[in-house]
């Protein structure tokens, strides 16, 4: 480090007028970067906590912190299974809240995109910084009052990969710092790192200082009136308030690998995106790596995890939600998973749809919100066939329960906590400095009608338009309900952290020497038949379709017909072999005319009401011209 001794007194005499008589409980302030020094001065004179935890990242620390919540109640141990925990949030805070999140930034356009008159935008929420500082001096001032404020240092992607970044999380959520050790890589090496460069700053308050105003429930703090979680991509700031619920609380996940790090991204030339990331091995030996984004609860973390039904195939995992991938020098895509666990949706998680998820979590895991089995286990909706039928069940919301009685268990967001190390299927190279190469991207979403299984794109700029006219169902992930079909352009419609159409445009400006772009996929697993059942078995069966993939990227011959809006597979060119039950493959991968009509002019509205004049033109053209493929279809 490059500090003189004056700056290094000078810098300790503010952090020592700023931090007052808050005592430091655990850790030596004194070996921390001045930077990092400078930024915990700062918000321990404004949030006022009682004292202060220096993280390192050590087991002592987790056994420590788990103990404490363990006594208050807020974690209850799981004995059936090795240092797992079980949490109940306050029902009020379950989900993302896509309502109270915002992007601030000086000019309101760099955020969102130019909006048709009257229409409200769903492609991220913009505040001014003047209007953001008062609603933060509503909230943070003293917000921590009376608890401890634990400082977090952490890295998404291998400490020191020139992938990676770093980042510290304030925070006053033991839970988080739980969390947060599972997901992000906490460590004191980081301020290594960090040395005197900037780095992600993240404050996180659960907003319910001592003595609390509000009552407490399953001693899980938080002020869900007065959630807000605030992004200033330009300072590289994250503020959150109010929720201690994961999408919300563990900043390192959605508001900066995401919103944060997608402008850092363009500002940089590369991607971050909502995707997984896996490779397929082939009988022959060989491994193709792809990427596939997925609105959330539309089945990436399955995807990832594929147990392949077709005999000889192996599938890895190098991450399951969030990829962070560039060009390099000689013209190939490679990307990290920036994450170091898996905080996946439980319910419909077992040993039939995902072993190598249940395996992941059988040790250090904390699960929220799922219930609880008399012997010592968790619960959850789709293990029905893995428990004895007639134990005692306490619900997430703490009533007794068996199966068969009317009602859920869990909360269909319930969500497992794991280590990614622990997944048997991880990568030997999910840790590679240097990630992986990607050489196919795959979009999708829960599309009951309409869409068929699998299809090519044509090109990058048809691929990237296709992306943007991704749709699903809507999940329990966030605050939405019921079945509608919302817009999730490039699975990235809640975390976007910047105009999507500059986001279209950073995708298309990547078509250029030496970059090789992979071809561009679409699948639905979601297709439902006339009586409400899905038509594909999905899951592991999903193989024959990676596989089929994988196959085109390798420029195999005739294995696809041409249509309307990509390429689809050629039946006798399909692994069909030794399915369970037989598809319909022509209800699959129908093409209804009039569904597709309306599906075209839906998402052009769609584009012109919410991303206007800043669509690329290229897009528009893409459009127009499957517009022209789809009137040529016969009725
Ligand atoms: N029918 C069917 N359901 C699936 C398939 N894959 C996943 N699902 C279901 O979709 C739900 C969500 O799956 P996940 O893999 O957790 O989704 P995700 O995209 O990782 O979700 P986030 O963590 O919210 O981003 C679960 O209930 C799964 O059982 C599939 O191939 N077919
Ligand atoms: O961020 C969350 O709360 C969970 C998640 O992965 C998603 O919603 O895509
Ligand atoms: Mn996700």
């Amino acid at each position: 480090m490059s500090q003189s001794d004056d700056e290094v007194i000078e810098v300790h005499e503010i952090v020592v007028k700023r931090l007052g008589p808050v005592p430091i409980i655990k850790g030596d302030f004194h070996y921390l970067p001045k930077k990092a020094k400078k930024f915990i001065a700062k918000w321990v004179s404004i949030m006022k906590p009682r004292c202060l935890y220096l993280c390192d990242g050590s087991q002592s620390e987790a056994d420590e912190i788990i103990q404490k919540l363990t006594e208050r109640g807020t974690l209850t141990k799981l004995p059936k299974y090795e240092n797992c925990y079980l949490c109940r949030t306050d029902p009020a805070d379950v989900a993302r809240v896509e309502s109270k999140t915002w992007i601030v930034s000086q000019e309101m356009y760099d955020t969102v995109p130019h909006l048709k008159g009257g229409v409200k935008g769903i492609m991220g929420q913009w505040m001014s910084p003047q209007r953001m500082q008062e609603q933060m001096d509503l909230r943070f001032p003293g917000c921590m009052s009376g608890r401890t404020m634990f400082v977090i240092p952490f890295s998404m992607g291998p400490i020191g990969s020139p992938l990676s970044k770093v980042a510290i999380q304030l925070t006053d959520s033991n839970y988080v710092l739980l969390c947060m050790r599972i997901m992000t890589r906490v460590s004191h090496e980081v301020y290594d790192v960090l040395g005197d460069n900037d780095f992600v700053q993240c404050i996180h308050s659960v907003g319910l200082p001592r003595p609390v105003q509000r009552k407490t429930i399953n001693h899980w703090p938080c002020n869900p009136e007065k959630i807000m979680i605030a992004h200033f991509p330009e300072e590289r700031r994250i503020c959150s308030f109010g929720s201690g619920y994961g999408g919300n609380s563990l900043l390192g996940k959605k508001c900066f690998a995401l919103r944060i790090a997608s402008v850092i991204a363009r500002d940089e030339g590369w991607l971050a995106e909502h995707m997984l990331l896996m490779s397929i091995i082939e009988p022959s030996g060989r491994e193709t790596f792809v990427a596939a984004a997925f609105p959330s609860a539309c089945g990436k973390t399955n995807l990832a995890m594929l147990q392949p039904t077709l005999p000889g195939y192996k599938t890895l995992c190098v991450g399951d939600d969030i990829a962070w991938m560039r060009f390099f020098e000689d013209g190939s895509l490679r990307g990290i998973n920036p994450e170091s666990g898996f905080f996946g949706v439980a319910p419909g998680t077992n040993y039939e749809t995902n072993p190598n998820a249940m395996k992941t979590f059988q040790k250090n895991s904390i699960f929220t919100n799922v219930a609880e089995t008399a012997d010592g286990g968790y619960y959850w909706e789709g293990m029905e066939n893995e428990v004895d039928k007639t134990i005692a069940i306490t619900t997430w919301l703490g009533q007794p329960w068996r199966i068969g009685m009317p009602g859920k268990s869990s909360h269909p967001n319930s969500r497992f906590t794991a280590p990614a190390g622990q997944c048997p299927i991880i990568h030997p190279k999910w840790e590679d400095p240097n990630g992986v190469p990607v050489s196919a991207i795959i979009f999708g979403g829960r599309r009951p009608t309409g869409v068929p299984l699998v299809f090519e794109t044509f090109s990058w700029e048809h691929g990237i338009a296709v992306g943007a006219c991704v749709k699903s169902e809507a999940t329990a992930a966030a605050e939405h309900s019921g079945k509608q079909i919302m817009h999730d352009p490039m699975a990235m419609r809640p975390f976007m952290g910047y105009n999507f159409g500059h986001y279209l445009k950073h995708w298309l400006e990547l078509n250029r020497p030496p970059h090789k772009c992979p071809k561009i996929f679409h699948v639905n697993w979601f297709r439902l038949d006339d009586h409400g059942e899905f038509l594909w078995p999905g899951f592991g069966e999903n193989i024959r379709v990676l596989d089929w993939i994988i196959r085109r990227v390798h420029g195999e011959k005739d294995l696809g017909v041409e249509n309307a809006i990509g390429i689809v597979p050629r039946k006798d060119k399909f692994r069909l072999d030794g399915l369970k039950h037989p598809i319909d493959w022509d209800h699959l991968f129908s093409l209804p005319k009039n569904y597709w009509l309306d599906d075209t002019t839906d998402s052009r509205h769609f584009l012109e009401d919410m991303v206007g004049n800043d669509v690329p033109q290229v897009i528009w053209d893409e459009l127009a011209a499957q517009e022209k493929r789809i009137t040529a279809l016969k009725d």
